[in-house]
């Protein structure tokens, strides 16, 4: 029989995946618990576990719930959880003070997990929109996000969290100059060792819908965030976003969503060198557990395939809210 292509047969790829030794021998990338970060909400109240619809095996938990879920994470070795709030609509406001109340949410959860000694990263997210009556992740007016009126409200938050006891500032607010501003407020406060990683390259996506939902914030939202989130149809603009960042002190840079944006990570890895994150977001999450739940996919192979890509892209890690199953399955090995 003529070999259909010149190399064959001296070359015979299939040679390399006889064998799950020899599978494992040739892997090119690997998954692994330290690549995790573990997305978890905090709702008021006491010892309540609420579901998200939109979101099935995620739950708010109330700040006393928190910990043990942190001490589960990290006896698994997940190296961080980051924390966002479900915050009551009377809480909210058109001036988002809420976001550098000491006593909010997440500042209470934060201290609790520091309280009970756990040893984990507790990454905060820098943004308005979880306190702000508009839904929006700056400060609005008169339709218009504004944005150096905002970078002093992010300021009073990324210090207010810092003072709780964060690891990670997580800017997520994609208002241009946030980084300087917040890298020189917390070098002026003493916090020169908090670390920031920045929503650098964050798209305007539809993907973010049951994520709204978990924090509440779905009601609130007028019109889009399309003055501020990136054009899905842009993939220099996110080089030069992250690269901005980099530049004005960011110390970790993040891609958001993940999957329908792997070239961006690849770019950005490739190009800027920083250490690189994607964030798996709540559509992304939904899409595979609802599919899974129709038994239309299997939702445990796809889960380790949807992180397994963000390697192969290139990330050093990845926020998902499978975090906690994923750590447990490469426990049982
Ligand atoms: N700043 C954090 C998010 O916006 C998360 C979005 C999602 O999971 O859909
Ligand atoms: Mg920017």
């Amino acid at each position: 029989m003529p070999a259909p292509f010149a190399p064959y047969p001296l070359s015979r790829p299939r040679r390399l995946r006889r064998t799950p030794w020899m599978r494992n021998l040739v892997q090119e990338t690997t998954l692994s618990v330290s690549d995790l970060i573990w997305p978890l909400f905090v709702r008021e109240g006491q010892n309540e576990l609420e579901p998200v619809a939109s979101m099935p095996g995620v739950a708010r938990r109330s700040v006393d719930l928190i910990p043990d879920a942190a001490a589960e994470a990290a006896a698994l070795g997940i190296p961080v959880i980051a924390l966002f709030p479900y915050t009551e609509p009377a809480r909210k406001s058109p001036g988002c003070e809420e976001a550098w109340n000491p006593e909010n949410l997440v500042n209470q959860a934060t201290r609790a997990v520091r309280a009970a000694g756990i040893e984990i990263g507790i990454m905060l997210d820098v943004a308005l929109d979880p306190y702000n009556s508009l839904g929006h992740d700056g400060i609005v007016r008169d339709g218009v996000v504004l944005n150096d009126e905002s970078l002093i409200g992010l300021e009073k938050q990324a210090l207010a969290h810092a003072e709780a006891g964060a690891d990670i500032l997580g800017p997520s607010d994609m208002m241009d100059g946030r980084i300087a501003h917040l890298r020189r407020a917390l070098e002026r406060e003493g916090y020169q060792d908090t670390a920031i990683m920045s929503y650098a390259a964050k798209y305007a996506s539809a993907f973010y819908g049951p994520f709204r939902d978990a924090v509440g914030a779905s009601g609130a939202l007028v019109g889009d965030k399309k003055t501020y989130q990136m054009d899905p149809a842009n993939s220099d603009e996110a080089l030069r976003e992250v690269a901005q960042d980099i530049a004005e002190g960011a110390d970790m840079v993040m891609v958001k969503p993940g999957m329908p944006y792997l070239d961006i990570c690849t770019r950005v890895k490739r190009e800027l060198g920083a250490p690189t994150y994607a964030y798996q977001v709540s559509g992304e999450y939904a899409m595979i557990q609802a599919a899974a739940q129709n038994g239309w996919i299997d939702g445990d192979k796809a889960m380790m395939e949807s992180l397994a890509g963000f390697k192969r892209a290139g990330c050093d890690g990845i926020l998902s809210y499978f975090s906690l199953d994923v750590a447990k399955r490469l426990k049982a090995g």
